[in-house]
């Protein structure tokens, strides 16, 4: 027979991926009691499907590529990786795909876990079918936040239905390397995907709408990354895509936008997300199945009246990473606290309840060979803002912290500076190991450093942060 039970709770967390779990320590840490609702793994994509994953395959590739640059090491790293190794150190980077570490801490932060699919069924009440077939039925007296992520966006190409695709998930989690994949998309999934599976042994063809890789980025980023993947081996073509895909005999057959046919054994398809609303009870509170949840900087939901119902994290599409949706999930969190104790909130700009980064310095690094990190405006988002800025652009093979790095090292810095306010306004650099060189650029980023002090700042020598001192240098004539 089916159960059916009744709880209250201060707050109610739908998704325990990295930003529901973060959510709910911070509204428990405020003294609100909280549940969370979690219907696959505690931990979400980001553990077991996403960044852990695929930076756990990435590690030894661009490490290797790396160290095949050092001389006196170069020979010894000169065979092809250990498959079979790698793919066991990704297991175990994924946890074996089970939670159980994750349902330890959630325990021992006090949160309540009920696993299954979470509904809203109404204002404040969230309604649970477990895996069982029971039903859970919830209700909030201050918060109900949602955090249930992202799916791969899939595109209509005929016949897609029928080819059992690769997305995300399988790219990351695939315990067989496929002969030759096709890899549709050329932004940040695609790129990364495409130098794991060329290194591990797949020949690789990209196939990218756009002229060139990592549009949302310096157009010098997508560039320096073209050249590693070309270096690597991978086939990318630009300015075409998938027309229509079938699978015969086990092949994959692929017929071109430009005319032309490929062969391969796997499709991934990495051509962005779509959020997870489609079967939320999005209908009950008056909103759209399947769209993106547009929320205030305090990450109220705008279209929902009474301020009980929050979205944080990917599903707000503010920025879909997993550092930036944890930092909404502090504030969040936090102001969730604050208005139920019926404190003041602090929501000005930088204050406590909000999160002002979102719309000015979100860092991101793509783990590629070279690596790109950047934070902050671009150039083509600084000509939209209006804004009177500056770019100062450095040819990082010419610090000396590079020539240590590698022989022949490539690549390339650019700082964007806001001369009203004598500031930096954004920073990308693209180049082997700047991943870790991405933190000075966001601490000087949010926190408006002026350019007079960033002088002081000195670099050890001989780094690759000498970097700093060149732009300046150059800003400064
Ligand atoms: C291949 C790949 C690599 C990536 N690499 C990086 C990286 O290196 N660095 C980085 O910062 N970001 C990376 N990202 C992005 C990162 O994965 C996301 O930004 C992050 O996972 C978002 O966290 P979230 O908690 O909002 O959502 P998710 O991690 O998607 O978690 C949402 C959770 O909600 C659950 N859920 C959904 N609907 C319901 C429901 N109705 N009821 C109950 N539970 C539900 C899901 O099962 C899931 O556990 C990567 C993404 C991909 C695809
Ligand atoms: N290292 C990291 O930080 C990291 C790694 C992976 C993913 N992520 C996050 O995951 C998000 C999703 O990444 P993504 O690469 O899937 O999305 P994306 O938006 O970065 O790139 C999507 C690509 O798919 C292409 N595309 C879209 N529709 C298409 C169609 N119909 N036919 C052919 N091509 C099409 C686009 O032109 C683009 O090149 C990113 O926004 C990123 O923030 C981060």
């Amino acid at each position: 027979m089916m159960n059916e039970t009744t709880r209250t709770y201060d707050v109610i967390v739908i998704g325990a991926g990295p930003v529901g779990e973060n959510v709910a320590e911070r509204t428990r840490a405020a003294g609100l009691s909280t549940v969370i609702v979690e219907r696959e793994l505690l931990g979400g994509e980001c553990s077991f499907w996403a960044c852990d994953p695929s930076k756990a395959l990435l590690r030894p590739v661009v490490a290797r590529a790396d160290a095949r640059r050092v001389p006196g090491l170069s020979h010894a790293v000169a065979g092809p990786l250990d498959v079979e190794a790698v793919l066991a150190h990704r297991d175990k980077m994924s946890s074996y795909w089970k939670d159980d570490d994750q349902v330890d801490w959630l325990d021992s932060v006090s949160v309540d876990l009920v696993r299954g699919h979470g509904r809203l069924d109404g204002p404040r009440k969230v309604s649970v079918q477990t895996p069982e077939g029971d039903t859970v039925r919830l209700t909030a007296r201050y918060a109900v936040a949602v955090s249930t992520g992202t799916s791969a966006a899939l595109p209509g190409i005929p016949g897609l239905e029928n080819v059992r695709p690769w997305t995300s998930r399988e790219a990351t989690s695939s315990d067989r390397v496929p002969a030759r994949l096709v890899v549709v998309g050329g932004g940040v999934v695609a790129v990364e995907m495409a130098t794991v599976w060329q290194a591990l042994g797949s020949q690789v063809t990209m196939l990218v709408l756009e002229d060139g890789l990592l549009q949302r980025m310096e157009p010098f980023a997508g560039e320096l990354v073209t050249d590693g993947l070309r270096e690597a081996g991978v086939d990318i073509r630009f300015g075409t895509s998938a027309a229509s895909v079938g699978r015969e005999n086990g092949e994959v057959r692929v017929s071109l936008t430009d005319g032309g046919e490929l062969v391969a054994d796997e499709i991934l398809l990495a051509t962005g997300r779509a959020p997870r609303t489609w079967d939320l009870g999005l209908e009950t509170i008056g909103l759209t199945p399947g769209d993106w949840l547009k929320v205030d900087d305090t990450f109220r939901v705008t279209d929902v009246a009474d301020g009980w119902f929050y979205a944080v994290g990917d599903v707000n599409q503010r920025a879909l990473l997993t550092h930036q949706g944890k930092y909404q999930a502090r504030i969040a969190g936090t102001v969730i606290g604050a208005r139920a104790k019926g404190e003041q909130v602090d929501d000005a700009p930088w204050g406590t309840h909000v999160a002002t980064a979102d719309r000015t310095a979100v860092p991101q690094v793509v783990f590629t060979h070279p690596e790109v990190a950047s934070v902050g405006l671009t150039t083509r988002e600084a000509e939209q803002s209006g804004r009177r800025i500056k770019v100062v652009d450095y040819d990082l093979s010419h610090v000396a912290g590079a020539h240590q790095y590698a022989d022949g090292y490539r690549g390339q810095a650019r700082m964007l500076i806001d001369l009203d306010r004598d500031t930096v306004a954004g920073v990308t650099f693209a180049g082997p190991g700047v991943g870790e060189l991405l933190h000075s650029a966001t601490i000087a980023v949010a926190g408006e450093v002026p350019i007079d002090r960033l002088w002081h700042a000195v670099p050890a020598f001989p780094t690759i942060s000498e970097v700093w001192l060149r732009l300046l240098e150059t800003h400064r004539g």
